[in-house]
């Protein structure tokens, strides 16, 4: 079997990539360049270092390795879906889309003409015997399955995960017994492919700050706000509005777009609009059949954070109405909601409009 191992340069990507050799399988490595910080804008990107990495790997692994330039496809399918969902004030999640318009997208395209029969990449997700389905990783800390919840069954049947079975540790050891030169790299973070860019400081170069009212639930203005984009529902670290209660913060319970109002609340068991059992969705897409009846399921509403039992209605046109059998924090409107059977993904949809009880 042909595989294109995708390598970013990073020791999850790096494992996967030598365990398909070992497999016996022909591999061929390729790192996406996507994102360059040309005008060093936002900051440092080590996007030049993850090359060298991921070609050092490639070369130790002694496989064919491929530099693919998708710089204009992700602004075109990634950037602009972030900032148009920042723009109309909701929560976009640009990692989701990544793995179902990147590197299940225009890299397996890419692949695909080359004669290649699959895709691998270093995510912490697993393959159902029948080969169509996805399932969490082995690892419940590092499962990353929430961010592939939008892949299409036809990506689902081209795509590998050659990791899914291990733990991190695991991996770690497995990457030293190698040698590989990623062994003792630290884990990624910020946005997929922006580099170790903050969300915040992606914004603030691409959207403008727009400031007005911090209030509290009953209207009294407490300070003063950057931008609503620059907030996230639930968010308690950084609102700049200090609580004189002992252990009890600030939270942020709703963004008026209308008024440009951020609304804080104190953060407590009952914290009114903080909650919600009913939601819509939207954009619902599948990763293996279609479920058009009404079902029970587990819907994960973010990344690191239980999957809730729910009750899952479709309404048509994509759309379908949730409801928790428990109360949820902080949902919110663009973000993704990965729905599972128990372990297996069965796809995802966008948060709609939500209930947020009073
Ligand atoms: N620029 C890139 N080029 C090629 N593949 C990539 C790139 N960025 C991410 N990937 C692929 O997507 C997987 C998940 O990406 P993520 O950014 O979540 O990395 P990660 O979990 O830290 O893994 P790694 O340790 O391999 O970087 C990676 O393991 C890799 O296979």
């Amino acid at each position: 079997m042909k595989i294109l191992a995708a390598m970013s340069g990073g020791v999850d990507s790096s494992v996967a990539t030598a365990l398909l050799v070992q497999q016996g399988h022909e591999v061929v490595g390729a790192y996406m360049k996507n994102w360059i910080n040309e005008e060093n804008i936002v900051g440092h990107c080590p996007w030049e270092e993850d090359i060298v990495d991921a070609r050092a790997v490639a070369d130790q692994l002694g496989i064919e390795f491929h530099v693919v330039n998708l710089m204009r496809e992700y602004r075109e399918r990634v950037v602009k879906y972030l900032l148009e969902g920042y723009q109309d004030g909701i929560t976009p999640n640009p990692d989701v889309m990544c793995n179902r318009e990147m590197k299940f997208g225009v890299l397996w395209d890419w692949a695909k003409e080359r004669g290649f029969d699959a895709i691998a990449t270093g995510h912490y997700a697993q393959k159902g015997e029948d080969g169509l389905s996805i399932l969490r990783g082995a690892d419940p800390n590092k499962d990353q399955t929430y961010f592939l919840a939008m892949m299409k069954p036809e990506q689902v049947r081209i795509a590998r995960f050659p990791i899914g079975h291990l733990l991190k540790p695991e991996l770690r050891e497995e990457a030293r017994k190698l040698g590989l030169k990623t062994a003792d790299k630290k884990d990624s973070q910020g946005i997929c492919f922006i580099g170790e860019v903050k969300m915040e400081d992606f914004l603030r170069t691409f959207v403008d700050d727009k400031p007005g009212p911090i209030v509290n639930l009953d209207g009294k203005v407490l300070g003063e706000h950057r931008g609503l984009h620059l907030y996230t529902l639930g968010q308690r670290k950084g609102i700049g509005v200090a609580s004189n209660l002992y252990k009890q913060a600030y939270v942020v319970v709703a963004k008026r777009h209308e008024k440009n109002e951020l609304v804080i609340a104190i953060e407590r068991p009952d914290t009114p609009l903080l909650w919600a059992r009913k939601c819509t969705l939207t954009g619902l897409s599948t990763t293996g059949l279609p479920f058009d009846a009404p079902r029970l399921l587990q819907a994960q509403p973010r990344y690191r954070c239980p999957a809730g039992d729910a009750e899952f209605r479709p309404l048509g046109d994509g759309r379908a109405e949730l409801v928790y059998a428990q109360p949820q924090r902080a949902l919110t409107p663009g973000q993704i909601c990965a729905l599972y059977e128990k372990d297996r993904l069965l796809g995802g949809a966008v948060f709609e409009h939500i209930e947020y009880e009073s």
